[in-house]
């Protein structure tokens, strides 16, 4: 059964905890629950269990509901135990990310709540391709160009894991209808006035059409640029002697920086901003490359402000940034 599904993740490493499956009733996140029930049922007796959670974003009423209703007789099925958080009702109009926001808290909190030590998501290889076409279009840089990371780090207790990142959409259904287990289809999928459904409906089609297998093209160039993006973050960490952090500043001395290239200097301003857990949402290319040029510079500047309210300036060889 499992076969036709390439989970990307050691089983033997997470089958010894309890994993909390991310389930939105769609195909892709059915497909990984009955995916990993199955593994753990061929592995068992395997000290660790699943647990399945639902988060009702309440957007569409009854459709909604029926989603949630779905993953827990689902859940009841396969004899997990089924945990379901609800939206904030007042955030309803506060709009997508602030939503995706709320999912991910509730997912952490009921990971902790379960002792869970992984959270798995269903983001597959489709989904890794529109990441990068997206983010391709509203304009990003190398890091962005990575994609979706196969893990992200929550703390030493929690990680979040995406096995099914290699598996295809087509892939997904194709193992759902052999099993002949159905799903929940949203129909908002096909309203292409989101930017990410029209990738996925509208231009998809036609560059596939056009230049075939764009999605290997896309894949491999998202991975080379988290191999590199990955080698740059590690040749930033030998420039952090020339910086000393404060709790709500930093300062750096350019004259340790003045034979670094632009790109490593870049790197570390990134590198600064989240240690200091600055804002970085409106850090473009621009202002880190202003930055880079700082440090390049001879001369003072006087402070002026960068996005998130930091403040900036160079006095005899030092920028001193502050919140
Ligand atoms: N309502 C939900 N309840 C539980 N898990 C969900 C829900 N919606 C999505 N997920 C999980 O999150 C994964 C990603 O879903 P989706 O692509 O819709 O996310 P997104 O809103 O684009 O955000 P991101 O990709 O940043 O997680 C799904 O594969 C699934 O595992």
């Amino acid at each position: 059964m499992i076969e036709q599904i390439q989970i990307a993740w050691p089983c033997e490493r997470w089958l010894q905890f309890n994993v909390l499956v991310a389930v939105s009733g769609g195909a892709d996140s059915v497909a990984l629950l009955r995916a990993l029930h199955a593994i753990g049922l061929a592995n068992a007796p395997s000290p660790g269990s699943l647990v399945v959670a639902h988060f009702n974003h309440g957007l569409r009423g009854a459709e909604s509901d029926g989603d949630a209703d779905f993953v827990r007789q689902l859940t009841d099925q396969l004899g997990l135990k089924f945990c379901c958080g609800h939206a904030d009702p007042d955030c309803g109009a506060s709009g997508e990310s602030e939503l995706r926001n709320q999912r991910y808290e509730f997912l952490v909190r009921t990971a902790r709540k379960t002792n869970c030590r992984y959270i798995a998501t269903a983001h597959h290889r489709d989904d890794q391709v529109e990441t990068v076409l997206f983010r391709l279009f509203r304009g990003t840089g190398v890091r962005g160009l990575a994609g979706i990371p196969p893990f992200r780090v929550v703390d030493e207790s929690l990680t979040i894991v995406r096995p099914m990142l290699e598996v295809s959409r087509d892939e997904l259904e194709q193992a759902l209808r052999s099993w002949n287990q159905p799903w929940r289809t949203d129909a908002t999928n096909q309203n292409s006035e989101y930017s990410r459904n029209f990738i996925r409906n509208d231009v998809f089609p036609m560059l596939r059409e056009r230049f075939g297998s764009v999605d290997d093209s896309v894949v491999r160039l998202a991975n080379q640029a988290a191999e590199q993006h990955a080698f740059l973050v590690d040749q930033t960490l030998g420039l952090f002697k020339a910086v000393t952090l404060h709790a709500d500043s930093a300062e750096i001395d350019c004259q340790q920086l003045e034979r670094c290239p632009a790109v490593l200097l870049r790197e570390l301003f990134m590198q600064i901003f989240r240690h200091q857990s600055w804002p970085i949402s409106q850090l473009g290319f621009r202002e880190l490359d202003r930055l880079a040029q700082l440090v390049l510079d001879q001369s003072n500047v006087p402070l002026f402000q960068l996005p998130g309210a930091i403040g900036c300036e160079k006095v005899d060889g030092t920028i001193r940034l502050s919140q």
